[in-house]
């Protein structure tokens, strides 16, 4: 029922990854095969694309659904649902940037110090000119096909490029003056796929099992055992999502409860639960984590 467009390259790999932690793993031939299937219902086709062209794919109905970067929905001015965003790069958890970059030696501090006709060389000649135009400057857009910090200085006096670990530039003795925007992966759909009933619940489970599968590894859930003596302190104590889970093997005195809470708060509420009097503390790790939003 549903045909879904992966970004083959920089956004390949962690794609690929998020989707087999939700259970919807990709099987294709080889790396180099383009075609792929899920075995999911209602999951019928499955492609690999460049992300810049999986908006333009989605927009045609070519393929309901496609992943791809916020960048290329932008530049491509797809007319698409954007469905669910996760921020993660080509090499780290983070969102990327368009920048605007000059040589590291230009007196240039922003935008504003450029002068008029300057060229920018970029593969996003749509943002870069949306840009320069709302800074009130007129730019020469160069269109670059890749390598783009090598077109300064014969082709270029700056750039509006992706960075993400700020290597390239460094290596090429560029200095970022503007960050134009922040774009992570988006789940595109395209809308009159995202308008049919039966189609659109099939996309909003996909979203939810990668969504579940982004957010959980960011969790842990912990199973607290405590005496009702200190039960009061120690509920009190647990996270805000939990629960009584059972009395101990043999002791109805001893409690044990669960709950779910973010990774980065697990030493700080270790300590606080065995100060409350929690007997022990135990943590496991998290793969799905999928709620509704308002539980009954
Ligand atoms: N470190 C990175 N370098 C390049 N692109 C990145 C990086 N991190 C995220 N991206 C995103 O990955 C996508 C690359 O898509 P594009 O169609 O431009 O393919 P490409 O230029 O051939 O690059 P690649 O084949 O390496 O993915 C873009 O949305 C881009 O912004
Ligand atoms: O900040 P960084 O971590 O260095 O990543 C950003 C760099 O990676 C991309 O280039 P890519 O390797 O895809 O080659 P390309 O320039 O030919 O597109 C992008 O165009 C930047 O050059």
């Amino acid at each position: 029922m549903i045909s879904l467009a992966l970004p083959k390259g920089s956004l390949e790999r962690r794609a690929l990854q998020l989707f087999a932690a939700a259970g919807l793993d990709v099987r294709r031939s080889s790396e180099r095969s383009y075609r792929g299937t899920i075995d999911y219902a209602g999951m019928t086709r499955v492609a690999f694309y460049k992300p810049r062209e999986i908006p333009l794919v989605v927009e045609s109905g070519s393929f309901d659904l496609g992943l791809t970067g916020a960048d290329w929905v932008e530049e491509t001015g797809a007319k698409v649902e954007v469905v669910e965003s996760f921020d993660y790069s080509r090499n780290t958890e983070k969102p990327w940037r368009l920048v605007l970059a000059v040589p590291a030696d230009h007196l240039a501090t922003g935008v504003g110090d450029l002068d008029d006709g300057v060229r920018v060389a970029t593969e996003y000649p749509n943002i870069g000119r949306r840009f320069f135009q709302t800074a009130g400057r007129r730019a020469e857009v160069i269109v670059s096909y890749g390598a783009t910090e090598a077109k300064i200085p014969e082709l270029a006096d700056a750039l509006v490029d992706v960075v993400e670990t700020g290597h390239s530039l460094r290596q090429n003795n560029l200095r970022i003056i503007e960050t134009i925007r922040t774009c992570g992966a988006q789940l595109v759909a395209n809308p009159a796929a995202y308008a049919d009933k039966g189609k659109r619940g099939v996309i909003r489970n996909v979203a939810r099992l990668l969504q579940a599968a982004w957010v959980g590894p960011a969790h842990v859930l912990l199973t607290v055992r405590t005496s009702a003596e200190h039960l009061t302190e120690v509920a009190r104590a647990m996270p805000g999502q939990s629960w009584r889970a059972g009395t101990g093997l043999t002791d109805e005195n001893i409690v044990v409860l669960q709950g779910v809470l973010p990774r980065r708060d697990l030493p700080q509420t270790v300590d606080v639960l065995l100060s409350a009097g929690a007997l022990d503390v135990t943590e496991s790790g998290i793969g799905i984590l999928a709620s509704n939003p308002s539980p009954a």
